[in-house]
Parts: structure tokens; sequence; C-alpha cells
């Protein structure tokens, strides 16, 4: 498959690029990477395998980071660096420190893989994928908050308008504090182009406005589910419409997304998401997105 271009959060996923977790993740510092109690760096990539096993079940294609001892603990959450449109991608920078040095490792995976590079973000502005929620192929919402800022939400709507893309700015909360993570995808999802999963309490108002305005139904992820995922339950990956991975062990988010049509398949991953504090969804960049 050759195919990039990924400006929709819900069509069926094709292709995208993956990094497994090994040594960085083995000899990560918790307290350094601000993971969390449940971490276990190889419970957490056994759970990255059975992410694995269930995409290439489904003959999503995988293009691989190489991973290498380089220290770089999160570069399995590939979906903060960068974006890929149909005119090639755009590589994020993070507005955490430490994951610097996975923007390199990005670029040279398009290369290797023959997708153009339509830009970059350059300091001092950042931007991480996690804060981007396309809403059609020309809109996309970009959360401003301690990862994504304003410099960055600038240089990356200088760099899409060419291509007649708008961004839109949100503001996010603090919520819990400077060190932990938290996207605009951590509180919302979309499930399908007019499906999103939403945390109410701490959902910008002017985001829940335009979702509103765009016709898009909420679903509201229980509260106490939330709480019990570090705020992971959300973050759910979308393989096509309505078609949802979400981790095991939250029955009343998993009850309301079937309600509402979707099929869920379960992964057991708290090692990995609540350990290392990103949700399914920040393990795959989509690099293809095709109906
Ligand atoms: N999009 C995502 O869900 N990203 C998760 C990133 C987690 C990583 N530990 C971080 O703090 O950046």
């Amino acid at each position: 498959m050759s195919g990039y271009g990924a400006q929709d959060m819900a069509l069926p996923l094709r292709r995208v690029l993956m990094r497994r977790p090994g040594e960085s993740l083995r000899k990560a510092d918790p307290a350094a990477w601000h993971y969390g109690p449940r971490f276990n760096a190889e419970q957490a990539i056994a759970d990255y395998d059975g992410l694995v096993r269930l995409l290439m079940d489904r003959h999503v294609e995988i293009a691989w980071l190489g991973e290498r001892d380089d220290g770089l603990a999160d570069s399995m959450f590939t979906a903060d660096l960068s974006l890929v449109t149909a005119k090639g991608a755009v590589v994020l920078r993070p507005g955490k420190p430490a994951r610097a040095g996975e923007a390199a490792l990005h670029e040279a995976a398009f290369r290797a893989a023959g997708i153009p590079l339509l830009g970059r973000i350059k300091s001092p502005g950042t931007v991480e994928g996690g804060d981007c929620l396309w809403l059609d192929a020309e809109t996309l919402a970009v959360g401003r908050g301690l990862r994504t800022d304003e410099d960055g939400i600038a240089a990356l709507s200088e760099l899409l308008a060419p291509e007649g893309i708008d961004v839109l700015g949100y503001d996010l909360p603090l919520w819990r504090g400077a060190d932990a993570c938290l996207h605009l995808g951590s509180v919302a999802t979309f499930l399908a182009r007019d499906l999103a999963l939403i945390f109410p309490p701490i959902l910008p108002v002017s985001f829940y406005r335009l979702l509103e305005e765009w016709g898009v139904s909420m679903i509201e992820a229980p509260a106490e589910e939330f709480r019990d995922s570090a705020g992971m339950s959300v973050g759910v990956l979308t393989l096509g419409p309505r078609d949802i991975v979400m981790l095991d062990g939250y029955p009343r988010t998993r009850a309301a997304m079937e309600e509402a049509g979707c099929t869920v398949h379960l992964l057991s991953a708290e090692a990995l998401c609540i350990g290392c504090e990103g949700g399914l969804g920040g393990l795959v960049c989509p690099i293809l997105r095709e109906a």
C-alpha cells in the first residue's frame, strides 16, 4: 500500500505509523516520565503486542519506527508527533521536552516510506497530535493547553492554510497540573464523523458548541470511569465508523458506546495506557484513513 492522507478521525484505518516499546521503556525512570503506579514496562510491552495483533488481524498496514535504545520512552505514542495529510506529513514539535527527539524519527520514517514532508513545527511553537481533531478534511480543531501552545497553533495554521485547511484553537483546562498529559483528544474522541465520546466536566465550552453546530451527537463518558482510568477512558482508538477499540475494565463507557451503535473491541492495556499516561488512540499515527 502506498497511499497517505488521514484528514478524518473515523474513516477506516488502512495504514499507520507505530513504534514498539523496548529498551527505552524498560530503562525509563517512572518519576521522570510522569508514569503512574500501574506502570510496568514488561507488561506494557505485552499490552502493546496485543494491540499490534488486533491491527494485523484487521489488515491494517503498519509502518514501523525502529526501536533503538535511545531513551525516548514515550515514543510509542506516535500519534502525537505527526499529522498526515493528502499532501504529505506535518512533523510536530511536542510540548513535553523529553519527547523532542521523536521528531527526527518521524521525519526519517516518512522519507523512507516515500511520503513527502509538507512541513514541520519549529521552535518556539509546540503542537501535539493528541490535541488535533479533524472535523472534516478542511477543518482541524486544536486544543491549546500545556502541550500545544499559541505559537504552535499559529504555525500549524500558516502551514495548512495554503491547503485550504482552517485551524481552530480551543483552550484546555490545567486539570492535573503542568506535568500531566491532557490533550483535546483526552476529553473528546470521534467514534464516527457524527458521533463523539466526550468528558463534559473539562471539555472546552466553545468546542462543545462547535460539535453541536456540526451536528455531532455526543456520548458522555461516565465520570467514575474517567477517574478510575486516570483520564484514559475517552482516548479510544477508532478503527472505522463506530468500530472502536477501548481499554478493558470500563463497562459503563463501553455500554454507552454500544447503545449508540458502536462495535467495541476490548484490549487489556492498563500497564501501557494508564501506566504510561496515554490513550489507546495515541499509540497509532494514522497514515491513511480511507473508505
Ligand atoms: N495522544 C496521546 O494519547 N498521547 C499520550 C502521550 C503520553 C505520554 N506519556 C506523554 O506524556 O506525552
